[in-house]
């Protein structure tokens, strides 16, 4: 699958299951509850490290106890692949630090 082509919410709908993730218009988007600010900044850090690894990056929205993502690919003002895989990694992120803290 080429990484420009946008996908709709039926594409996304399989892959994102199980995931927090909802394919709005022209975006993904997913928000996590933390047990504090420095949890969720303890997130955001980890996504930082994962997004840089992809060449990927969210636009983010931290509160206290809080951290939202919203990914689109801005090179082609839609939703494709790229942010697919990096909801799938924010994901399994939030799923290992809540395991952590438990
Ligand atoms: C040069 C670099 O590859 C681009 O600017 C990347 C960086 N991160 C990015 N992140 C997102 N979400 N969309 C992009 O189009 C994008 N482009």
């Amino acid at each position: 699958m080429s990484d420009r082509r946008i996908l709709s919410p039926a594409d996304t709908e399989g892959p994102l299951a199980g995931t927090a993730f909802t394919h709005g218009p022209g975006a993904l988007r997913a928000e996590y509850t933390t047990p504090d600010f420095a949890s969720a900044v303890r997130l955001l850090d980890a996504v930082a490290v994962v997004a840089d690894a992809q060449d990927h990056h969210p636009d983010v929205e931290l509160g206290w106890g809080r951290v939202a993502f919203t990914l689109s690919s801005h090179d082609v003002g839609g939703v494709t692949s790229r942010d697919v895989e990096l909801a799938q990694r924010i994901h399994e992120l939030a799923l290992e630090q809540r395991g952590d803290e438990l």
